[in-house]
């Protein structure tokens, strides 16, 4: 049985003290109602990780992640910050290839495919994003640019490491939106997305892959979009900078 896992991602937002005190939120609400296996996974800003760690320890239900990572093990790349550092904190997953890393800070699948080897070297769990732009699905080139994203990006693994992955589908004209993907385009694609792991890896390593959806996802839209057989929870943004939303989309797989 694959893992469950809702994962927030705040994005650029909150400030130390507001970030501390939305975790706590988030820990406590855990604590008392999820009644499930499912995982929860808070990707902070990088200055909110330790104390999230710390504040974490105890509660197995609840994991932190960052939200990019070098590509480099150190050196001379001022302002970067390396997954070792990252680890070093306390943190377990790190989210790669982020449609807004790749638009806005030029990241391609052979620069991610380097990162995704450095965190794992490191002992973080990547979260691998992987979508399309409304342009390329208009196309009809959607299928094309989600496999060339695996293949270039993650199929140079090889399976011990590949089993350390967590897959995000996000289509990139669902992302801070309000429009959702329906479940039926949402199911399509993760079953693409299975379908191409199992090709490469077999299929009992496709069946234990975590497939996560993002994009406009909210305690509305979740219960149905996480009923469909391939989608096994979600990557969420402006949903996840609040707690009761957040936890409520959690408590979907209760
Ligand atoms: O990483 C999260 C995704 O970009 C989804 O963001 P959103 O839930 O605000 O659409």
């Amino acid at each position: 049985m694959r893992k469950k896992i809702v994962a927030g991602n705040w994005k650029m937002n909150l400030d130390y003290n507001e970030g501390l005190s939305l975790f706590s939120e988030v820990i406590n609400m855990v604590k008392d109602e999820i009644t499930g296996n499912q995982q929860a996974v808070v990707c902070s800003p990088y200055i909110h990780l330790h104390s999230l760690a710390q504040l974490a320890k105890g509660y197995t239900k609840v994991s932190v992640g960052a939200q990019n990572a070098h590509q480099a093990e150190s050196g001379a790349y001022t302002g970067e910050i390396s997954a070792k550092m990252i680890k070093s904190v306390g943190a377990e997953y790190v989210i790669l290839g982020h449609s807004e890393r790749r638009q806005y800070f030029g990241e391609d699948n052979a620069l991610l495919a380097k990162k995704t080897d450095t965190a794992l070297k490191n002992g973080l769990k990547p979260i691998f994003c992987i979508g399309e732009t409304l342009q390329e699905r208009e196309a009809n080139q959607h299928l094309d640019i989600i496999k060339s994203q695996l293949v270039e990006g993650v199929f140079h693994l090889d399976e011990a490491q590949f089993v350390q992955l967590v897959i995000a589908y996000e289509p990139v004209w669902a992302i801070g939106t309000g429009v959702t993907a329906s479940s039926g385009q949402a199911q399509e694609i993760h079953a693409f997305i299975r379908k191409e792991i199992a090709a490469k890896y077999g299929q009992a390593v496709a069946e234990n892959t975590t497939i996560l959806y993002g994009g406009s996802c909210n305690p509305k839209n979740a219960p149905e979009l996480f009923a469909c057989a391939d989608i096994d929870g979600g990557l969420i943004g402006g949903a996840s900078l609040k707690s009761r939303d957040f936890v409520d989309i959690v408590k979907v797989f209760n």
